[in-house]
C-alpha cells in the first residue's frame, strides 16, 4: 500500500521538465518530502501525480498497487488531493462554508457528519475565531491554513501538498506540521509535501525524494539524504548539519558557493 513513481517523464512548452523520475515511493502514515532547488520540477512532479499535467508515455504512477497513469480527472481526484503552492482568494464565500464545500464536493453523507468534521478542522487549525470572515479577507498565512484545512477534510488516500507552510510563522509551521504528521499516521494517509525548509523536512519527513534539474537525485531517510556533500551537491550551499540527541535536527546554510552575477 503506498504510492510509486517509475520512469516519470513530462515535456511542457517542448521542454523536458522531467526525465525520468524513478523508484520514488510514499508510504502511509507518514510524511514524505519533495526538497530541492528552485525550478527542479517539484510543483511538476506533484501535479504529474495528480494528472494536472500530462506525462509521457511510459511513466508509470501506482496508488495502493493501481496504475494511474494519464488516466482521467475526476476518479483520481477520489484519492488524490493537490494543494497548490498559488492559492486562489476571489472566493465568495466564508471560511466555514469553503471547507464545507470541500467537504462536500466528493462525499455523500448526512449534513450532520459533515459538519462535525468541518468543525473539527477549524479547532484544529485555530480558525473558529475567523469561522465567519470571507476567504478574501484573511492574510496569506490564515488563507494557507483555510486550504489545508480544505485538503484535510476531505479525507483523501494522498495528499500532495506544494510548500503547504511557506506563508505561516514559525509557531504555526510547527503546528501545522506537527498536527499533519499526526493525522497522516491516525488516518493513514500518504502525504508528500514540497518543501524548502530542510529543518523542518527533516524534522517531520519520514522520507525524502530529492530533485535537481528534472532529475531525481536521492530519496531515503532524513538521515541518510541530508548529507554536506548532497547539500553541496543539490543546492550549491555549504552547511552544518546536526541530528542532536533529543532535539530537533538542525541544517544551517553557510554560504552559497557560487555568488549571483560572478
Ligand atoms: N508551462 C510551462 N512551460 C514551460 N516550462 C515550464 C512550465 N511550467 C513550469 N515550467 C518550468 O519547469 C521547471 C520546473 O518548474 P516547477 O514549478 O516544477 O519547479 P519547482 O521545483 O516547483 O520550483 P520552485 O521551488 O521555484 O517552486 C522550471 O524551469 C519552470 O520554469
Amino acid at each position: 500500500m503506498s504510492l510509486t513513481v517509475n520512469h516519470l517523464s513530462c515535456l511542457m512548452g517542448g521542454r523536458l521538465i522531467l526525465e525520468n523520475i524513478d523508484g520514488l515511493v510514499a508510504r502511509p502514515g507518514e510524511i514524505t518530502a519533495l526538497i530541492g532547488p528552485n525550478g527542479a520540477g517539484k510543483s511538476t512532479l506533484l501535479k504529474g501525480i495528480a494528472g494536472l499535467e500530462h506525462v509521457a508515455a511510459g511513466s508509470r504512477i501506482t496508488l495502493d498497487g493501481q496504475a494511474l497513469g494519464n488516466s482521467a480527472l475526476a476518479p483520481r481526484a477520489e484519492h488524490l488531493y493537490y494543494l497548490p503552492q498559488q492559492l486562489g482568494s476571489s472566493s465568495a464565500l466564508n471560511v466555514f462554508e469553503a471547507i464545507l464545500l470541500a467537504r462536500r464536493t466528493r462525499r455523500k453523507e448526512s449534513g450532520r457528519q459533515g459538519l462535525y468534521r468541518v468543525r473539527d478542522m477549524l479547532r484544529a487549525l485555530e480558525l473558529e475565531e475567523m469561522a465567519e470572515r470571507p476567504l478574501a479577507t484573511l492574510s496569506g498565512g490564515e488563507r494557507q491554513r483555510v486550504a489545508l484545512a480544505q485538503a484535510m477534510v476531505r479525507e483523501p488516500r494522498a495528499l500532495l501538498l506544494d510548500e503547504p507552510t511557506s506563508a505561516l510563522d514559525l509557531h504555526h509551521q510547527l503546528q501545522v506540521l506537527d498536527w499533519l504528521s499526526r493525522r497522516a499516521q491516525e488516518t493513514s494517509t500518504i502525504v508528500v509535501m514540497a518543501i524548502h525548509d530542510l529543518s523542518l523536512a527533516a524534522r517531520f519527513a519520514a522520507h525524502l525524494w530529492v530533485l535537481k534539474e528534472g532529475h531525481g537525485v536521492a530519496c531515503g531517510s532524513p538521515g541518510d539524504v541530508l548529507t554536506p556533500a548532497r547539500l553541496r551537491e543539490v543546492y550549491a550551499i555549504e552547511a552544518h548539519v546536526e541530528w542532536p540527541e533529543n532535539e530537533p535536527p538542525r541544517i544551517t546554510p553557510l554560504t552559497a558557493t557560487r555568488r549571483l552575477g560572478i
